[in-house]
Protein backbone atom coordinates (compact mmCIF):
# COMPACT_ATOMS: atom_id res chain seq x y z
CA UNK A 1 0.00 0.00 0.00
CA UNK A 2 3.10 2.14 0.84
CA UNK A 3 4.54 1.88 -2.29
CA UNK A 4 1.51 2.11 -4.22
CA UNK A 5 0.97 6.08 -2.48
CA UNK A 6 4.32 6.60 -3.70
CA UNK A 7 3.28 6.11 -7.68
CA UNK A 8 1.13 9.50 -7.49
CA UNK A 9 2.82 12.68 -7.34
CA UNK A 10 0.28 16.01 -6.61
CA UNK A 11 -1.61 16.16 -3.21
CA UNK A 12 -4.87 16.35 -5.09
CA UNK A 13 -4.02 12.87 -6.74
CA UNK A 14 -3.33 11.52 -2.82
CA UNK A 15 -6.49 13.27 -1.94
CA UNK A 16 -8.25 11.39 -4.19
CA UNK A 17 -6.85 8.11 -3.30
CA UNK A 18 -7.82 8.32 0.57
CA UNK A 19 -11.22 6.81 0.05
CA UNK A 20 -10.74 4.48 -2.59
CA UNK A 21 -7.45 3.48 -0.48
CA UNK A 22 -9.30 2.81 3.07
CA UNK A 23 -12.04 0.85 1.06
CA UNK A 24 -9.31 -1.67 -0.57
CA UNK A 25 -7.33 -1.42 2.93
CA UNK A 26 -11.16 -2.86 4.16
CA UNK A 27 -11.83 -5.17 1.49
CA UNK A 28 -8.08 -6.95 2.26
CA UNK A 29 -8.22 -6.94 5.58
CA UNK A 30 -11.68 -8.42 5.56
CA UNK A 31 -10.07 -11.06 2.87
CA UNK A 32 -7.13 -11.95 4.80
CA UNK A 33 -9.30 -12.65 8.23
CA UNK A 34 -11.77 -14.22 6.38
CA UNK A 35 -9.01 -16.23 4.58
CA UNK A 36 -7.10 -17.11 8.35
CA UNK A 37 -10.28 -18.40 9.86
CA UNK A 38 -11.37 -20.72 7.20
CA UNK A 39 -7.85 -21.86 6.37
CA UNK A 40 -8.20 -23.19 10.19
CA UNK A 41 -11.89 -24.09 9.58
CA UNK A 42 -10.70 -26.00 6.63
CA UNK A 43 -7.83 -27.35 8.10
CA UNK A 44 -9.87 -28.43 11.02
CA UNK A 45 -9.34 -31.89 12.40
CA UNK A 46 -11.48 -34.84 12.89
CA UNK A 47 -10.38 -37.51 14.90
CA UNK A 48 -12.56 -40.73 14.03
CA UNK A 49 -13.79 -43.53 16.66
CA UNK A 50 -10.91 -46.45 15.04
CA UNK A 51 -8.15 -43.07 16.14
CA UNK A 52 -9.76 -43.13 19.45
CA UNK A 53 -10.13 -46.61 20.00
CA UNK A 54 -6.26 -47.02 18.64
CA UNK A 55 -4.92 -44.23 20.79
CA UNK A 56 -6.67 -43.75 24.40
CA UNK A 57 -5.89 -46.44 26.93
CA UNK A 58 -7.86 -47.60 30.00
CA UNK A 59 -4.53 -45.89 32.20
CA UNK A 60 -4.89 -42.78 30.31
CA UNK A 61 -8.75 -42.49 30.36
CA UNK A 62 -8.55 -43.59 34.35
CA UNK A 63 -6.19 -40.67 34.70
CA UNK A 64 -8.15 -38.09 33.15
CA UNK A 65 -11.25 -38.48 34.68
CA UNK A 66 -9.21 -38.95 38.08
CA UNK A 67 -7.96 -35.08 37.25
CA UNK A 68 -11.59 -33.78 35.99
CA UNK A 69 -12.91 -35.06 39.88
CA UNK A 70 -10.33 -33.58 41.40
CA UNK A 71 -10.32 -30.06 40.02
CA UNK A 72 -14.02 -30.02 39.18
CA UNK A 73 -14.21 -30.66 43.39
CA UNK A 74 -11.71 -27.51 43.56
CA UNK A 75 -12.89 -25.28 41.54
CA UNK A 76 -11.36 -25.28 38.29
CA UNK A 77 -13.57 -26.08 36.20
CA UNK A 78 -17.18 -24.61 34.58
CA UNK A 79 -19.60 -27.10 33.62
CA UNK A 80 -22.87 -25.98 32.71
CA UNK A 81 -26.08 -27.98 33.12
CA UNK A 82 -26.47 -30.72 29.83
CA UNK A 83 -29.88 -29.25 27.71
CA UNK A 84 -31.55 -32.31 27.23
CA UNK A 85 -33.82 -32.05 23.55
CA UNK A 86 -36.12 -34.73 23.68
CA UNK A 87 -37.77 -35.83 20.25
CA UNK A 88 -41.36 -36.06 21.26
CA UNK A 89 -43.45 -38.85 21.38
CA UNK A 90 -40.31 -40.99 21.96
CA UNK A 91 -37.56 -41.87 24.35
CA UNK A 92 -34.94 -40.28 21.91
CA UNK A 93 -32.96 -37.61 23.90
CA UNK A 94 -29.88 -34.99 22.22
CA UNK A 95 -27.96 -33.68 25.42
CA UNK A 96 -25.50 -31.19 25.04
CA UNK A 97 -22.56 -31.14 27.32
CA UNK A 98 -19.79 -27.84 27.35
CA UNK A 99 -17.62 -27.26 30.05
CA UNK A 100 -14.12 -25.67 30.90
CA UNK A 101 -11.34 -27.70 32.93
CA UNK A 102 -8.33 -25.78 33.71
CA UNK A 103 -5.44 -28.31 33.66
CA UNK A 104 -1.84 -28.10 31.79
CA UNK A 105 -2.02 -31.96 30.89
CA UNK A 106 -5.86 -32.05 30.49
CA UNK A 107 -7.41 -28.95 30.44
CA UNK A 108 -10.06 -28.26 27.87
CA UNK A 109 -12.40 -26.08 26.39
CA UNK A 110 -15.34 -28.48 25.05
CA UNK A 111 -18.64 -29.40 24.07
CA UNK A 112 -20.33 -32.94 23.55
CA UNK A 113 -23.42 -33.60 21.95
CA UNK A 114 -24.43 -36.97 22.56
CA UNK A 115 -27.76 -39.13 21.60
CA UNK A 116 -28.97 -41.17 23.76
CA UNK A 117 -31.21 -43.65 21.43
CA UNK A 118 -32.47 -46.57 23.28
CA UNK A 119 -34.11 -48.24 20.35
CA UNK A 120 -30.46 -48.50 18.46
CA UNK A 121 -29.38 -52.09 19.64
CA UNK A 122 -32.49 -53.30 18.44
CA UNK A 123 -32.15 -52.20 14.81
CA UNK A 124 -31.71 -54.64 12.52
CA UNK A 125 -28.14 -53.62 12.34
CA UNK A 126 -27.45 -52.86 15.75
CA UNK A 127 -26.37 -49.78 16.72
CA UNK A 128 -24.81 -48.19 19.45
CA UNK A 129 -27.98 -46.41 22.02
CA UNK A 130 -25.35 -43.87 22.70
CA UNK A 131 -23.22 -42.11 19.90
CA UNK A 132 -21.28 -39.01 20.83
CA UNK A 133 -18.75 -36.13 19.24
CA UNK A 134 -16.60 -33.67 21.48
CA UNK A 135 -15.76 -30.16 20.19
CA UNK A 136 -12.36 -29.20 21.05
CA UNK A 137 -12.19 -25.04 21.64
CA UNK A 138 -9.52 -22.96 21.25
CA UNK A 139 -8.74 -21.16 24.53
CA UNK A 140 -7.13 -18.40 23.23
CA UNK A 141 -9.71 -17.54 20.04
CA UNK A 142 -12.58 -19.85 20.96
CA UNK A 143 -12.15 -21.57 17.46
CA UNK A 144 -12.80 -25.40 17.03
CA UNK A 145 -9.52 -26.93 17.19
CA UNK A 146 -11.06 -30.82 16.44
CA UNK A 147 -13.78 -32.64 16.87
CA UNK A 148 -13.23 -35.84 18.46
CA UNK A 149 -15.11 -38.76 17.50
CA UNK A 150 -17.10 -39.07 21.40
CA UNK A 151 -19.17 -42.62 21.47
CA UNK A 152 -16.14 -44.72 22.70
CA UNK A 153 -14.68 -41.68 25.09
CA UNK A 154 -18.07 -41.77 26.75
CA UNK A 155 -18.60 -45.73 27.21
CA UNK A 156 -14.43 -45.59 28.69
CA UNK A 157 -15.02 -42.59 30.77
CA UNK A 158 -18.00 -43.48 32.06
CA UNK A 159 -16.61 -46.79 33.50
CA UNK A 160 -12.99 -45.24 34.59
CA UNK A 161 -15.52 -42.67 36.76
CA UNK A 162 -16.88 -45.92 38.42
CA UNK A 163 -13.36 -47.33 39.05
CA UNK A 164 -12.14 -44.01 39.96
CA UNK A 165 -15.01 -44.20 42.87
CA UNK A 166 -14.29 -47.58 43.56
CA UNK A 167 -11.10 -47.07 44.12
CA UNK A 168 -11.34 -43.89 47.09
CA UNK A 169 -14.79 -44.99 47.98
CA UNK A 170 -13.72 -48.68 48.84
CA UNK A 171 -10.61 -50.36 47.52
CA UNK A 172 -8.20 -47.43 49.66
CA UNK A 173 -10.56 -48.54 52.44
CA UNK A 174 -8.57 -52.25 52.44
CA UNK A 175 -12.04 -53.62 51.32
CA UNK A 176 -11.84 -56.41 49.83
CA UNK A 177 -12.61 -57.03 46.04
CA UNK A 178 -13.67 -60.80 45.51
CA UNK A 179 -17.16 -60.38 43.97
CA UNK A 180 -18.18 -57.78 41.54
CA UNK A 181 -21.45 -57.89 40.24
CA UNK A 182 -22.96 -56.13 37.71
CA UNK A 183 -26.46 -55.59 36.43
CA UNK A 184 -27.26 -54.74 32.78
CA UNK A 185 -25.06 -56.26 30.28
CA UNK A 186 -24.99 -53.67 27.18
CA UNK A 187 -22.33 -51.70 26.52
CA UNK A 188 -21.95 -49.96 29.59
CA UNK A 189 -22.13 -53.36 31.51
CA UNK A 190 -19.25 -55.10 29.06
CA UNK A 191 -17.07 -52.59 29.73
CA UNK A 192 -17.26 -52.11 33.49
CA UNK A 193 -16.83 -55.97 33.09
CA UNK A 194 -13.62 -55.54 31.47
CA UNK A 195 -12.31 -52.14 33.04
CA UNK A 196 -12.77 -53.43 36.75
CA UNK A 197 -11.10 -56.60 35.71
CA UNK A 198 -8.51 -55.26 34.32
CA UNK A 199 -7.37 -52.33 37.43
CA UNK A 200 -8.99 -54.54 40.62
CA UNK A 201 -8.56 -58.26 39.77
CA UNK A 202 -11.85 -59.77 41.12
CA UNK A 203 -12.38 -63.09 41.86
CA UNK A 204 -15.87 -63.29 40.47
CA UNK A 205 -17.54 -61.07 37.98
CA UNK A 206 -21.45 -61.77 38.14
CA UNK A 207 -23.28 -60.77 35.21
CA UNK A 208 -27.02 -59.78 35.12
CA UNK A 209 -29.44 -58.94 32.25
CA UNK A 210 -32.65 -58.33 31.98
CA UNK A 211 -33.02 -60.80 28.41
CA UNK A 212 -31.13 -63.99 30.44
CA UNK A 213 -29.36 -64.60 26.66
CA UNK A 214 -27.35 -61.66 26.84
CA UNK A 215 -25.41 -62.33 30.41
CA UNK A 216 -25.18 -65.73 29.07
CA UNK A 217 -23.57 -65.36 25.92
CA UNK A 218 -21.19 -62.17 27.51
CA UNK A 219 -19.95 -64.29 30.39
CA UNK A 220 -18.95 -67.32 27.71
CA UNK A 221 -17.01 -64.58 25.51
CA UNK A 222 -15.34 -63.12 28.24
CA UNK A 223 -13.91 -66.24 29.62
CA UNK A 224 -12.80 -67.30 26.65
CA UNK A 225 -11.53 -63.74 25.70
CA UNK A 226 -9.22 -63.88 28.82
CA UNK A 227 -8.99 -67.33 29.00
CA UNK A 228 -10.54 -67.45 32.21
CA UNK A 229 -13.83 -68.45 34.66
CA UNK A 230 -14.52 -65.42 36.62
CA UNK A 231 -16.94 -64.48 34.47
CA UNK A 232 -20.92 -66.01 35.68
CA UNK A 233 -24.09 -65.50 34.60
CA UNK A 234 -26.69 -65.09 36.82
CA UNK A 235 -30.77 -65.61 36.20
CA UNK A 236 -32.06 -63.58 38.90
CA UNK A 237 -30.86 -60.39 40.02
CA UNK A 238 -31.40 -60.89 43.73
CA UNK A 239 -29.24 -63.93 44.30
CA UNK A 240 -26.45 -61.84 41.58
CA UNK A 241 -26.35 -58.89 44.09
CA UNK A 242 -26.28 -60.97 47.13
CA UNK A 243 -22.61 -61.50 48.99
CA UNK A 244 -21.36 -58.90 46.05
CA UNK A 245 -18.35 -56.63 47.30
CA UNK A 246 -19.03 -53.71 44.90
CA UNK A 247 -22.26 -53.81 42.14
CA UNK A 248 -22.93 -52.14 39.76
CA UNK A 249 -25.76 -51.03 37.47
CA UNK A 250 -26.19 -50.22 33.88
CA UNK A 251 -29.49 -50.21 32.87
CA UNK A 252 -32.56 -48.24 31.69
CA UNK A 253 -34.41 -49.94 34.47
CA UNK A 254 -37.42 -47.36 34.98
CA UNK A 255 -38.08 -49.72 38.11
CA UNK A 256 -36.02 -50.66 41.15
CA UNK A 257 -33.40 -54.27 40.71
CA UNK A 258 -31.44 -53.59 43.41
CA UNK A 259 -33.03 -53.82 47.00
CA UNK A 260 -31.30 -52.58 50.60
CA UNK A 261 -32.15 -56.42 51.90
CA UNK A 262 -29.96 -57.64 49.14
CA UNK A 263 -26.84 -55.82 49.91
CA UNK A 264 -23.95 -56.87 52.10
CA UNK A 265 -22.84 -54.29 55.09
CA UNK A 266 -19.92 -52.20 53.71
CA UNK A 267 -21.22 -52.69 50.09
CA UNK A 268 -19.55 -50.73 47.40
CA UNK A 269 -22.47 -49.44 44.31
CA UNK A 270 -21.61 -47.79 41.53
CA UNK A 271 -25.03 -46.89 40.00
CA UNK A 272 -24.26 -45.93 36.34
CA UNK A 273 -27.98 -46.07 34.50
CA UNK A 274 -30.57 -43.58 34.51
CA UNK A 275 -34.46 -43.95 32.66
CA UNK A 276 -36.14 -40.70 33.19
CA UNK A 277 -34.14 -40.07 36.23
CA UNK A 278 -31.44 -41.00 38.11
CA UNK A 279 -33.52 -42.35 41.17
CA UNK A 280 -34.80 -45.75 39.75
CA UNK A 281 -31.98 -48.72 39.69
CA UNK A 282 -31.30 -49.00 43.15
CA UNK A 283 -34.71 -48.46 45.82
CA UNK A 284 -35.52 -45.86 48.35
CA UNK A 285 -34.03 -47.84 51.58
CA UNK A 286 -30.94 -48.03 50.16
CA UNK A 287 -30.27 -44.68 49.13
CA UNK A 288 -31.62 -43.49 52.86
CA UNK A 289 -29.27 -46.13 54.70
CA UNK A 290 -25.98 -45.63 52.35
CA UNK A 291 -23.22 -42.80 52.15
CA UNK A 292 -23.95 -41.26 48.93
CA UNK A 293 -20.99 -39.18 46.54
CA UNK A 294 -22.01 -37.75 43.67
CA UNK A 295 -19.80 -36.92 40.76
CA UNK A 296 -20.63 -33.05 40.86
CA UNK A 297 -23.57 -32.01 43.18
CA UNK A 298 -24.15 -29.14 40.83
CA UNK A 299 -24.58 -31.20 37.79
CA UNK A 300 -27.12 -33.49 39.40
CA UNK A 301 -29.79 -31.23 41.38
CA UNK A 302 -31.60 -30.64 38.24
CA UNK A 303 -31.41 -34.33 36.88
CA UNK A 304 -31.34 -36.74 39.86
CA UNK A 305 -35.35 -37.41 41.32
CA UNK A 306 -35.03 -37.39 44.93
CA UNK A 307 -31.87 -35.71 45.87
CA UNK A 308 -33.38 -33.18 47.88
CA UNK A 309 -34.77 -35.78 50.04
CA UNK A 310 -31.66 -37.21 50.37
CA UNK A 311 -29.69 -34.76 52.52
CA UNK A 312 -29.00 -37.22 55.29
CA UNK A 313 -27.17 -39.55 52.86
CA UNK A 314 -25.02 -36.99 50.67
CA UNK A 315 -21.56 -36.61 51.96
CA UNK A 316 -20.37 -34.60 48.88
CA UNK A 317 -18.48 -35.44 45.59
CA UNK A 318 -15.96 -38.40 44.38
CA UNK A 319 -13.48 -35.29 44.03
CA UNK A 320 -13.46 -33.65 47.13
CA UNK A 321 -12.85 -37.30 48.62
CA UNK A 322 -9.57 -37.13 46.20
CA UNK A 323 -8.53 -33.78 47.33
CA UNK A 324 -9.07 -34.64 51.11
CA UNK A 325 -11.76 -32.38 51.46
CA UNK A 326 -13.91 -34.91 53.14
CA UNK A 327 -13.43 -38.25 54.73
CA UNK A 328 -14.34 -41.36 52.68
CA UNK A 329 -17.00 -43.59 54.67
CA UNK A 330 -14.89 -46.02 57.22
CA UNK A 331 -18.13 -47.53 58.34
CA UNK A 332 -20.46 -50.12 57.43
CA UNK A 333 -22.92 -48.53 55.76
CA UNK A 334 -22.65 -49.65 51.98
CA UNK A 335 -21.55 -46.46 50.02
CA UNK A 336 -23.16 -45.48 46.48
CA UNK A 337 -21.59 -43.77 43.80
CA UNK A 338 -24.44 -42.19 41.43
CA UNK A 339 -22.29 -40.72 38.25
CA UNK A 340 -24.40 -38.62 36.08
CA UNK A 341 -21.36 -37.97 33.60
CA UNK A 342 -19.69 -34.73 33.14
CA UNK A 343 -18.64 -32.74 30.30
CA UNK A 344 -15.47 -32.24 32.34
CA UNK A 345 -14.52 -35.55 31.95
CA UNK A 346 -15.08 -35.73 28.71
CA UNK A 347 -13.12 -32.32 27.92
CA UNK A 348 -10.38 -34.16 29.56
CA UNK A 349 -10.19 -36.72 27.79
CA UNK A 350 -10.74 -35.53 24.14
CA UNK A 351 -7.52 -33.24 25.04
CA UNK A 352 -5.93 -36.28 25.70
CA UNK A 353 -6.79 -38.11 22.64
CA UNK A 354 -6.11 -34.77 20.83
CA UNK A 355 -2.37 -34.82 22.15
CA UNK A 356 -1.75 -38.27 21.81
CA UNK A 357 -3.28 -37.88 18.28
CA UNK A 358 -0.74 -35.52 17.82
CA UNK A 359 2.22 -36.98 19.62
CA UNK A 360 1.38 -40.33 17.46
CA UNK A 361 0.81 -37.81 14.08
CA UNK A 362 -1.49 -40.36 12.79
N1 LIG B 1 -23.77 -41.88 33.95
C1 LIG B 1 -23.20 -41.77 32.77
O1 LIG B 1 -22.22 -41.07 32.60
C2 LIG B 1 -23.73 -42.58 31.64
C3 LIG B 1 -24.87 -43.29 31.81
N2 LIG B 1 -25.32 -44.09 30.82
C4 LIG B 1 -26.55 -44.84 31.09
O2 LIG B 1 -26.20 -46.20 31.27
C5 LIG B 1 -27.26 -47.03 30.83
C6 LIG B 1 -26.70 -48.09 29.90
O3 LIG B 1 -26.10 -47.49 28.79
P1 LIG B 1 -25.50 -48.42 27.62
O4 LIG B 1 -24.88 -49.60 28.20
O5 LIG B 1 -24.72 -47.54 26.72
O6 LIG B 1 -26.85 -48.82 26.89
P2 LIG B 1 -27.23 -50.20 26.19
O7 LIG B 1 -28.41 -49.88 25.36
O8 LIG B 1 -26.05 -50.80 25.55
O9 LIG B 1 -27.66 -51.14 27.41
C7 LIG B 1 -28.85 -50.91 28.10
C8 LIG B 1 -29.05 -52.03 29.12
O10 LIG B 1 -30.20 -51.73 29.90
C9 LIG B 1 -31.01 -52.93 29.96
N3 LIG B 1 -32.38 -52.51 30.16
C10 LIG B 1 -33.12 -51.68 29.40
N4 LIG B 1 -34.34 -51.52 29.93
C11 LIG B 1 -34.37 -52.28 31.05
C12 LIG B 1 -35.36 -52.54 32.02
N5 LIG B 1 -36.56 -51.98 31.95
N6 LIG B 1 -35.05 -53.37 33.05
C13 LIG B 1 -33.83 -53.94 33.13
N7 LIG B 1 -32.86 -53.73 32.22
C14 LIG B 1 -33.13 -52.91 31.22
C15 LIG B 1 -30.76 -53.63 28.65
O11 LIG B 1 -31.07 -55.00 28.75
C16 LIG B 1 -29.26 -53.38 28.47
O12 LIG B 1 -28.51 -54.31 29.20
C17 LIG B 1 -28.30 -46.11 30.22
O13 LIG B 1 -29.29 -45.85 31.19
C18 LIG B 1 -27.52 -44.82 29.93
O14 LIG B 1 -28.32 -43.68 29.97
C19 LIG B 1 -24.62 -44.26 29.66
C20 LIG B 1 -23.48 -43.54 29.43
C21 LIG B 1 -22.99 -42.58 30.36
O1 LIG C 1 -22.72 -38.28 30.35
C1 LIG C 1 -23.14 -38.77 29.28
O2 LIG C 1 -22.52 -38.73 28.23
C2 LIG C 1 -24.46 -39.42 29.31
N1 LIG C 1 -25.13 -39.57 30.39
C3 LIG C 1 -26.38 -40.24 30.15
C4 LIG C 1 -26.41 -40.49 28.70
C5 LIG C 1 -25.11 -39.98 28.16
Amino acid sequence: MFIYQQLYKTEYQKQNLIIPQILVLNVLTVYFTFNLVSTWQDKMLYINESNVKDILTWEKTFEAVEVAMKRLSSGQTVQMPRTHTIIPGSDNVLLTMPGYLKDEKFGALGCKLVTYFPGNPKRTEALPSINANIMILDEATGIMKAVVAGTEITTQRTSAASAVATKYLYVNQGKACNILAILGTGIQGRIHAEMFRHFFHFQEIRLWNRTKEKAKSLAEELNRKFDTNVFKYYENNESCVRGADVIVTTTASPVHIVHYAWVKPGAHINAVGASRNHFSELDEQLYRNSDLYLDSVETMKPEMAGLDMLTDSLRGEVGAVINKMIPSSPNERPTIFNGGGMAVEDCAVGRAVYDLYHERKI
